[in-house]
């Protein structure tokens, strides 16, 4: 028998302001259908057959209000009780909170009463109860993998676009992966209280670029909870229910998995066919591995055990994985007992940067092994393979789906597991071709052309299609930008009368660094940006080594353009002769192509004297000076005889 699971009900908030009444007026009424929803205060989910749950994921360019809306549709369905103010739900790491963005796909099962072909007459309480899953997704590009998963469980899409900024790159990215996931769009244009809103330029926009019915938009303010009562009513009404069949053995699509102290791995699954018990014996597709379902239940929104979950319905599994590796996301999980054709599952992720990660104190390398490990568990699209540097010692070399991924990679492995990290320069996958006609893929430059007799004979960088959307105004400035970073025009055209649209093929290594920021700086912070990855291009790379006295530091190594690398490389030597404090004896840093010197500076001989400041002769004082010295020094990485400070190594990362 399925366990039964208990409602919240909804709070109401103390009316204070004209705006905060109409959001809590229109919230009221709404909850009030779903109060309703919850007068037996249980949940059975057998309830719930396939035509009654809707699968749908919010979407949208970066900050149009996804997770507002999610937040909002939370608090309308009674799923949560929680007041204006309050940091978004559904954006739960400390990494998510502190940037504002959504980083992680997060699905929330709530509850709606809602009759089809809409019978005024009928009673709340007589209307049919529908389960709706949702899954708030990330709108930066480098989390597009998270987007395209997520996908995979749901029939239908909010493509949610801010109505003053009208479409932007990455709705028209986010559109293109839903359709090609035959999913239905429901258009909503929110923020339509701001001043600046214009929806009928942004229904306008729709419809010239995805060809999206101007009578579908629905009009929102995720703010004042204007046009929300609209929503769920098209969610339900215009989105497929789930396919699959009841009385097939059960098959699950795994979507995510992370790891829980107390519960171990858990796994978020979207049963497809059939139903999954508690205690059912189930098995991995890809391994043949089998498990027993130890708890079974929803995300409602923090999980909520109802020891079974249906055909159509989104919810966990703890299956007792003992490692975090047995999670395969996009695995078929089965029922042990029966064979079943294995879902198609998730392309790979495409790694577009790498960079090398060691520990902050060599010693810590088990404990950042151990982080790294069951960080993966959390977020499958990085790749991750053991390497090891003269200048480091032993550390990673992870491959990342772009810049603002590594870096919250980084952040999430201080913040969630307190592991101190250095990374390398980040870098793009080359491919080499050497004198003798072998072919190798570069993802890390010290390892380039260390066959000594081996000659490069060519190169290959991988490219990118860019889609950039700016007001008419900035046209020349982004041409201009795009041309200096090697980019090749492919479409020009307008969207409307006040926004251009464009498309450009750029060498991958130009825009993971610093691109962005710099396009938001011409265009006052207009542009908008979205990249695909298209072929390799042929190209002349070459290696920038960086010599300290006359010696290599392979973690410091990077492959740059020809015609850039003496740039580069004075950049790399006077940012190094910032960080690297002076020494006891003369320090010369150095930029080289081959044997070739392509930048120099010296760093002069001092004894760093931390007691010099120290007046008088208090030795407590002294000593803590010391201890603070001796502590800097532990952050240090000796290379040879030279010191190099974490924070050299950091600043590195900005050189492009
Ligand atoms: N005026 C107004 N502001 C809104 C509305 N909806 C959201 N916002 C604000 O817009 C900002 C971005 O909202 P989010 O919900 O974080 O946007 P998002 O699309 O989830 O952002 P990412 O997760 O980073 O992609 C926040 O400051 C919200 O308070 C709205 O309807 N009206």
């Amino acid at each position: 028998m399925p366990r039964e699971t208990t409602y919240r009900k909804p709070l109401w908030f103390p009316v204070c302001s004209p705006l905060r009444w109409s959001f809590e007026s229109t919230l009221r009424g709404l909850c009030s259908q779903s109060r309703q929803n919850t007068k037996e205060n249980v949940v059975d989910l057998s309830q719930y057959p396939p035509e009654r749950i809707r699968n749908f994921s919010i979407i949208a360019h970066v900050d149009h209000g996804k997770s507002t809306l999610a937040d909002r549709l939370l608090e309308l369905t009674g799923t949560i009780k929680r007041g204006h103010g309050q940091p978004q739900y559904l954006d739960k790491l400390q990494v998510e909170r502190e940037r504002g963005i959504t980083v992680k796909a997060q699905t929330a099962t709530m509850f709606h009463r809602h009759a089809l072909n809409s019978n005024h007459a009928m009673d709340d309480n007589d209307r049919p109860s529908f389960l709706l899953n949702l899954i708030d997704t990330p709108g930066h590009v480098d989390f597009s993998y998270e987007v395209s998963r997520s996908l995979a469980a749901c029939q239908g899409a909010l493509l949610v676009v801010d109505a003053a900024q009208g479409v932007q790159a990455q709705t028209v990215a986010n559109f293109y992966l839903a359709f090609e996931s035959n999913l239905t769009i429901i258009p909503v244009i929110n923020k339509i209280d701001q001043p600046t809103a214009d929806p009928d330029r942004v229904r306008a926009q729709l419809k010239s670029m995805f060809d999206l019915d101007p009578k579908d938009a629905l009009l929102t303010s995720a703010k004042t909870g204007q046009g929300l009562e609209h929503l769920l009513p098209a969610v339900i009404e215009r989105i497929p229910c789930p396919p699959g069949q009841c009385d097939l053995p059960m098959r699950m699509l795994l979507l995510d998995a992370y790891y829980d102290e107390y519960k171990g791995v858990i796994c978020h699954v979207a049963v497809v066919d059939g139903a999954l018990r508690k205690g059912d014996k189930i098995a991995s597709a890809a391994t043949g591995q089998t498990y027993d379902a130890l708890d079974v239940g929803i995300m409602h929104p923090e999980l909520k055990s109802t020891g079974v979950l249906f055909t159509g319905q989104v919810g966990y599994v703890v299956s007792g994985m003992r490692s975090t590796k047995e999670a395969r996301v996009g695995d078929t999980l089965h029922w042990a007992k029966s064979t079943v054709i294995p879902l198609p599952g998730f392309k790979p992720a495409k790694h577009m940067v790498f960079s090398g990660l060691y520990p902050a104190d060599g010693s810590d390398f088990d404990a950042l092994n151990h982080a790294i490990e069951r960080l993966t568990c959390n977020d499958a699209s990085v790749s991750v393979t053991k390497e090891t540097s003269t200048a480091l010692g032993m550390g990673f070399r992870c491959g990342f789906l772009g810049l603002l991924h590594m870096d919250v990679f980084h952040q999430r492995l201080e913040q969630e597991y307190g592991a101190r990290v250095i990374s390398t320069i980040p870098t793009v996958p080359y491919i080499f071709e050497y004198s003798d006609g072998s072919k190798v893929q570069v993802q890390n430059p010290a390892t380039l052309a260390s066959n000594p007799g081996k000659r490069v004979a060519a190169c290959w960088e991988p490219s990118v299609i860019a889609t950039i959307i700016i007001p008419s105004e900035y046209v020349g400035p982004v041409i201009t930008l795009c041309s200096e970073r090697r980019g090749e025009q492919l479409e020009y055209s307008f969207i409307d009368s006040q926004r251009a649209f464009m498309k450009y093929r750029l060498p991958l290594r130009e825009i993971v660094i610093d691109f962005y920021n710099e396009l938001k700086s011409i265009t006052s912070g207009y542009a908008t940006f979205d990249y695909e990855d298209d072929e390799y291009q042929k190209s002349d790379m070459v290696k920038l080594d960086i010599l300290l006295n006359g010696q290599p530091v392979d973690a410091m190594a990077t492959i740059v353009h020809n015609l850039k690398a003496q740039r580069v490389g004075r950049e790399l030597v006077e940012k190094l002769k910032k960080f690297i404090d002076r020494q006891m004896f003369e320090i010369t840093i150095q930029a080289a192509i081959g044997s070739k010197i392509i930048a120099r500076e010296t760093l002069s001989a001092m004894r760093k004297n931390v007691l010099a400041k120290c007046y008088g002769g208090d030795v407590t004082r002294k000593k803590k000076l010391l201890e603070k010295q001796k502590e800097g020094k532990k952050r240090m990485k000796r290379v040879g005889s030279v010191d190099i400070p974490q924070e050299a190594f950091h600043e590195l990362l900005k050189v492009s």
